[in-house]
């Protein structure tokens, strides 16, 4: 989900395993020299899935923790590729969490198609990164730090 730490804590946790750290989200920045917020005000939330999703289907990155955006969720094609070159991590968190973590999301440019409330948004893709992640960690009352230290032994066991 947006605001669930992928970046936080994708950063600590790349560097504590001596890897390098992508955040899928400046690489669009970067790939199309536009804010995401301005992507989505002018190709609208449709239009920036298919930029997230194609961005994030090339990714080539060896030794690397990937944070990609929470809506990269909505793109097979992405997810595929994701599955197959990485160990997919589901940062679950509530939705009051969430809501609480989140703030302006307008400003912080939330793929939140029009008359859907953050509610519809967090029910309809709880089921999405059930379905895709190889490894759960539950945040609720977790510091950035524990769950790394929780991620760190959970990939040792992971094997990819
Ligand atoms: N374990 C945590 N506990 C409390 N706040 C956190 C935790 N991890 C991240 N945050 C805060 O939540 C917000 C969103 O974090 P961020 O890493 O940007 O999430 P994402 O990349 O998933 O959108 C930030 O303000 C960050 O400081
Ligand atoms: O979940 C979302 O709809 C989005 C999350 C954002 O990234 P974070 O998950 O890092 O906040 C960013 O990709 C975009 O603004 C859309
Ligand atoms: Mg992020």
């Amino acid at each position: 989900m947006p605001a669930s730490g992928k970046s936080t804590v994708g950063v600590l946790l790349a560097k504590r395993l001596g890897y390098s750290f992508v955040d899928a989200d400046i690489v669009i920045q970067e790939k199309t020299g536009k804010l995401l917020k301005e992507i989505i005000a002018e190709q609208g939330t449709d239009g920036f899935l298919k930029v997230e999703e194609n961005v994030n289907s090339e990714l080539d990155v060896q030794r690397s923790v990937i944070a990609p955006g929470g809506s990269v969720i909505y793109g097979p094609k992405a997810m595929k590729h994701l599955k197959e070159i990485s160990v997919v991590v589901y940062l679950k968190l509530s939705y009051e969490d969430v809501k609480m973590r989140l703030g302006d999301l307008k400003d912080r440019g939330v793929a939140l198609k029009d008359g859907m409330t953050l509610k519809d948004l967090y029910d309809e893709r709880i089921p999405l990164y059930e379905k895709y992640a190889d490894i759960t960690i539950d945040e609720t009352g977790k510091s950035a730090g524990v769950i790394v230290d929780e991620l760190r032994t959970m990939m040792e066991h992971a094997g990819k």
